[in-house]
């Protein structure tokens, strides 16, 4: 039998919470605003260059109450960002709830491998090779952002691009160890195909988190 923790942890009640902190968003759409960061525990995607490999193993992440969670949260910023690990490897729907009944936007950062659940304000979808996202996260994605490691990246993003809504916002950002070399490409890219915009990781430039 599961103990008690595990079963809480089943139904998005407790989550096993990596790191929290308020920065200002560095990514995407929403870049330049401050917000409150929960990083949730947790990723089997396996992305080679993922910057927070640390994130990976769950159970090294204390499994902490939503409500603990929420409480701090609130305290900070009304713009929050749900992000991991592979935050969708859980039950978003206890947390998100309990965010909006306080008035929060709720973002999240996802790769949508896994169920979307729980109720956003705004969806980052970053699509991974390995695993892909659900037929469901596609259409509810508000912006699309696709890592650029190498050529074979741009193929990839076009064939992400087709399968999201037609106001989803579309942005390549370059691997953080490749950008020497992937940021020319990206720039020529977005010039020729201006559908996309560039996203940079600008959290990286400013040295915060
Ligand atoms: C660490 S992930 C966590 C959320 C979720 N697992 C995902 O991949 O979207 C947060 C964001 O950072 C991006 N990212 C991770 N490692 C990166 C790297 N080395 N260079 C650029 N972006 C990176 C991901 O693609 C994602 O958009
Ligand atoms: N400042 C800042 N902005 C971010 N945008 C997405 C991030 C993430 O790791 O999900 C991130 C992060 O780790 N820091
Ligand atoms: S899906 Fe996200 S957290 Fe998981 S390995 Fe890839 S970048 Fe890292
Ligand atoms: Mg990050």
């Amino acid at each position: 039998m599961k103990n008690e923790v595990q079963k809480l942890v089943d139904k998005g009640l407790m989550l096993p919470l990596m790191e929290e902190f308020y920065t200002i968003q560095g990514e995407g759409f929403h870049k330049g605003t401050a917000a409150y960061f929960i990083r949730v525990g947790g990723c089997d995607v396996g992305c080679h260059w993922c910057d927070v490999k640390e994130s990976w193993n769950a159970a090294i992440h204390p499994p902490t109450a939503i409500e603990n969670i929420v409480e701090n949260a609130l305290k900070y910023s009304k713009t929050i960002v749900i992000t991991g690990g592979e935050p969708l490897t859980w039950d978003m729907g206890p947390l998100t709830t309990m965010l909006k009944s306080k008035g929060m936007q709720t973002h999240i950062e996802t790769s949508g491998a896994y169920e979307l659940t729980g109720i956003w304000d705004w969806i980052c979808l970053s699509p991974k090779k390995m695993k892909l996202p659900t037929a469901e996260v596609y259409k509810e994605a508000n912006e699309l952002k696709v890592i650029i490691f190498n050529k074979d990246d741009f193929r990839f993003a076009e064939e992400q691009a087709a399968q999201v809504s037609e106001n989803c916002i579309l942005y390549l950002q370059p691997e953080w160890s490749k950008r020497e070399k992937m940021s020319p490409l990206i720039v020529e890219y977005v010039m020729q195909n201006p559908k996309w915009k560039v996203s940079l990781q600008t959290h990286k430039y400013l040295n915060i988190p």
